[in-house]
Order: structure tokens, then C-alpha cells, then sequence
């Protein structure tokens, strides 16, 4: 039985394209927050050491969460950007002396529909290079022309072949030490990066793309919590039966 694996979950967000009142990770779904939700996918795995939730510098919600008090829960300040909070996680779980060859799981507060057999997949997935879940893409991919363009509208530059298209989801795992120092570096390079891969893959790294799940949104737009709050219903009715 290989090491309970610690999980980071970035919550520092302020979700601006959610257009809501609040953080989105603090928007209802079926009764519960979204982050109270996807911090109960991992807290109820048997594999799961523990969770380290980055907030914002000024959130005033978690104190209401079901799992502030829980002694799984460690709560820290995130940062201005998805990965700054996730470096500031690592940081974290170093200074808790997690040992820095073990490998951590990275998860988006805003996938709250995460399964356990989705996330087995990615614990029990063995590689020496990382690994992320993703999904094929199923639409054709069209890449831009330059952005540049004075066009009145974007225009097509080429079409990807589609066979070679995954999007990326969450977790993805990585050893704590490699990952944190891949994102150092990528700060310090001055590289955007907007998963914990792009920063591994600047130092080399060819991680595994293991198989996701098309439930396995991201809440991002206002529609994709009307399509969360459909998807929760259909998959607790799945197992209700
Ligand atoms: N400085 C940040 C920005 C984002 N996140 C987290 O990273 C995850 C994915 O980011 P995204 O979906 O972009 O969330 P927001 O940044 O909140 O959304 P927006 O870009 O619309 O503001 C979210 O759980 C978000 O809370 C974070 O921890 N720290
Ligand atoms: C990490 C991620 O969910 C993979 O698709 C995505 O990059 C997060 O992007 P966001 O703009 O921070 O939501």
C-alpha cells in the first residue's frame, strides 16, 4: 500500500466570470457549498493523508464550512494568481514536514464533482513523469490567428488535429519538491502558467494523461453550475439505485 497522499486545494479565488456575489466556491450546489463538497470527495477517500485549503487573504466564509474545525483541514493564504496559492500549498505542507519526494494532488476547489473512481484512477496511476486527469477533446480545435489582428473578428489560423487534443482537469499529482521548484522557477522566468503540468513541462517532464471523467467541471461560467446542479442530481440518483 504505497503513502496516503496530502492534497492542495486552490480556493483564493474570486470567481469575476462566475458574475456572482460571492467567491463561487461559496455558491450552493445542491444544499452545500462547492468547496465544502469537493473537500468531502477527498476527506471520505481511504487514501487521502490530508487537505490543505488555500483561501483568500480576505475570506470571511470558510469560517461557516462543515470542515473548519476538522482535524483533516488545514487552512493557509493564497495568492494572487491559481499558482501562487498552489506554491504557497507547497510551501506549507513542507513546513509540515511532508517529505519532499512524496507526491501531492492538486485539486480545483472548482470541481466539486470529482468521483472516487476517478480519483483512484489518478492515485493508483504509476509514473515517474507526473500525471494529470484529462478528457479528449470531442470538438473540432481551431487555433487563432494572431491576437493582434485588427479584424472585426478572430480568425482561423489552423485546425488541431483532434486525435492529439486533451483538456486538462484536476488532480493532477506531481512530487511536492519537483513541482514546487518547477513553479519557482516558471515565476521566476516569468511564465503564466495555469496547471501545476505547464510548469513541470517547462522543466521536461512528459506526465502521464490519465483517462478524467466529462463530469468533472470546473464551475467557472454561470451556466456551468445550472449543468453542476444536473449533473450532482443525475450521478446521486446513479447511485441511490
Ligand atoms: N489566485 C487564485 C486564483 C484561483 N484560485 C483557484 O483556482 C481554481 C481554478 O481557478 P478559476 O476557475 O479561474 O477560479 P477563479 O480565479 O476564482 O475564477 P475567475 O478567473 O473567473 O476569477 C479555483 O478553485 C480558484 O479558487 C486560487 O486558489 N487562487
Ligand atoms: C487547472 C485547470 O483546471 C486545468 O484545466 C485550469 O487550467 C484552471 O484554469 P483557471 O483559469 O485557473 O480556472
Amino acid at each position: 500500500m504505497s503513502q496516503a497522499l496530502w492534497v492542495i486545494i486552490p480556493a483564493a479565488g474570486i470567481g469575476q466570470r462566475m458574475l456572482s456575489d460571492c467567491p463561487k466556491q461559496y455558491l450552493s450546489l445542491a444544499g452545500e457549498t462547492i468547496l465544502d463538497r469537493t473537500i468531502e470527495v477527498f476527506l471520505t477517500h481511504p487514501c487521502i493523508a490530508g487537505v490543505v485549503v488555500g483561501l483568500g487573504a480576505n475570506d470571511a466564509y470558510w469560517p461557516d464550512s462543515k470542515w473548519c474545525d476538522n482535524p483533516g483541514v488545514r487552512t493557509y493564504v493564497g495568492g494572487a494568481e491559481r499558482c501562487d496559492t498552489v506554491q504557497k500549498g507547497l510551501q506549507l505542507l513542507q513546513k509540515m514536514s511532508v517529505e519532499i519526494d512524496r507526491q501531492v494532488l492538486v485539486h480545483d476547489a472548482a470541481r466539486p464533482l470529482l468521483s472516487h473512481t476517478a480519483l483512484s484512477r489518478i492515485i493508483k496511476h504509476e509514473s515517474a513523469q507526473g500525471a494529470l486527469l484529462a478528457m479528449p477533446s470531442k470538438d473540432t480545435v481551431k487555433q487563432q490567428k494572431d491576437v493582434s489582428s485588427v479584424e472585426s473578428s478572430p480568425k482561423v489560423k489552423n485546425t488541431l488535429d483532434r486525435r492529439h487534443i486533451w483538456l486538462a482537469q484536476t488532480p493532477q499529482k506531481f512530487p511536492l519538491g519537483a513541482l514546487l521548484d518547477a513553479l519557482v522557477q516558471a515565476d521566476m522566468d516569468g511564465k503564466q502558467v495555469t496547471d501545476e503540468c505547464s510548469a513541470m513541462e517547462l522543466q521536461g517532464w512528459q506526465p502521464d494523461l490519465v483517462m478524467g471523467e466529462n463530469s468533472n467541471i470546473k464551475v467557472t461560467l454561470p451556466e456551468d453550475l445550472i449543468i453542476a446542479e444536473a449533473l450532482f442530481s443525475h450521478l446521486s440518483n446513479s447511485k441511490a439505485h
